[in-house]
């Protein structure tokens, strides 16, 4: 998405919270001889796959809830992919535009199998109606008419999404300019590509012009690897687990500067080995790494775009 990698550079240049090192980018590439792990789709096992429209339904459901997990310490992203998966395995109907739009919140919490309130549920069951509203009016119920809709372009297909639905929306502004980061609509495009191994509804020309999904576990990794550097307060106030105001510069820097970092990466790699990569590929390394760390300490921002 050129706006995406075009906005997350302009923040980049302008940023003063976070700042993006070059030469450990440099010793990060040299580390792994530009050979970035390959982590399979799905190393968990948890999605719902059967090679069909349905398939597309249950991602584009999932990336319309996939955001905002951490406030409760035992819920994870594993629950909702998981949980959604089983939902369909018992009532393949259970995602249909119009069960969709009829979710309250207790209904959502019985599909997901989820005992307590989800954070900020009111907004993920606004978005489940926003959903199976506009793909009743406009794509016949089916997400799947949506991907075929875009022709095999992935900017299409996110230039479609964030059209026809609001929530998708993940814009900023930054010291007056917009900032597009789509984390939620390119993650669509990545779980299509990768469950359907970029065959059939994962067939895009154009992949390569997605970026990484700017959540709150990329980031924390980045810092990790010494990539990314905060300034004391922002380090105090994550390392103290303090709630980041979305919106703010900090939180605006906090995306935009991975997305920057993770193109400098790519284009490094590309420079020094001759290896063309997708973000795609670097994403869900640096994601398995961070999923899989559990004193890494990450961002808290209350937000449905991530
Ligand atoms: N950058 C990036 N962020 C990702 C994902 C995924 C899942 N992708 C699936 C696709 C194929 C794989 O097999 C994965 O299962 C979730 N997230 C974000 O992480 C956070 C949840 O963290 P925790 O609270 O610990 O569960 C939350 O913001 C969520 O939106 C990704 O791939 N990349």
């Amino acid at each position: 998405m050129e706006a995406v990698r075009a906005s997350a550079a302009w923040v980049a240049s302008r940023s003063s919270h976070v700042t993006v090192d070059l030469q450990e980018i440099e010793k990060v590439v040299d580390k792994i001889q530009g050979n970035v792990p390959k982590v399979e789709w799905d190393f968990e096992g948890i999605h719902y796959f059967d090679n069909g429209p349905l398939t597309v339904q249950y991602l584009f459901v999932l990336d319309a809830l996939n955001f905002c997990f951490w406030p409760d310490k035992d819920l994870s992203y594993d629950h909702l992919a998981s949980g959604l998966k089983l939902a369909l395995e018992k009532d393949k109907t259970a995602l249909d535009a119009n069960r969709l739009q009829n979710y309250t919140g207790p209904e959502l919490r019985q599909l997901l199998n989820w005992p307590r309130p989800l954070p900020i549920e009111e907004e993920r069951v606004r978005l489940l109606h926003e959903v199976g509203l506009e793909l009743e009016r406009s794509f016949g119920g089916e997400a799947a008419n949506l991907v075929k809709a875009a022709g095999n372009s992935a900017a299409t297909l996110i230039e479609l999404i964030t059209r026809h639905f609001p929530g998708f929306r993940d814009h900023s502004l930054y010291k007056g300019h917009q900032v597009f980061l789509y984390k939620r609509a390119q993650i669509f495009v990545a779980d299509l590509w990768g469950a359907f191994k970029g065959q059939n509804y994962g067939e895009f020309h154009d992949i390569n012009s997605i970026t990484i999904f700017a959540d709150y576990i990329v980031p924390a990794v980045l810092r990790e690897l010494g990539i990314l550097k905060y300034g004391s307060n922002l380090s105090c106030s994550i390392d103290s687990n303090r709630e980041i105001v979305p919106g703010s510069e900090e939180e605006v820097e906090i995306r935009a500067c991975s997305i920057y970092a993770v193109e400098k990466m790519r284009d490094l790699i590309s420079k020094k080995f001759g290896k063309q990569l997708l973000s795609i590929d670097i994403d869900l390394w640096l994601w398995s790494c961070g999923v899989q760390n559990m004193a890494l300490s990450h961002h808290r921002t209350l937000s449905i775009y991530y």
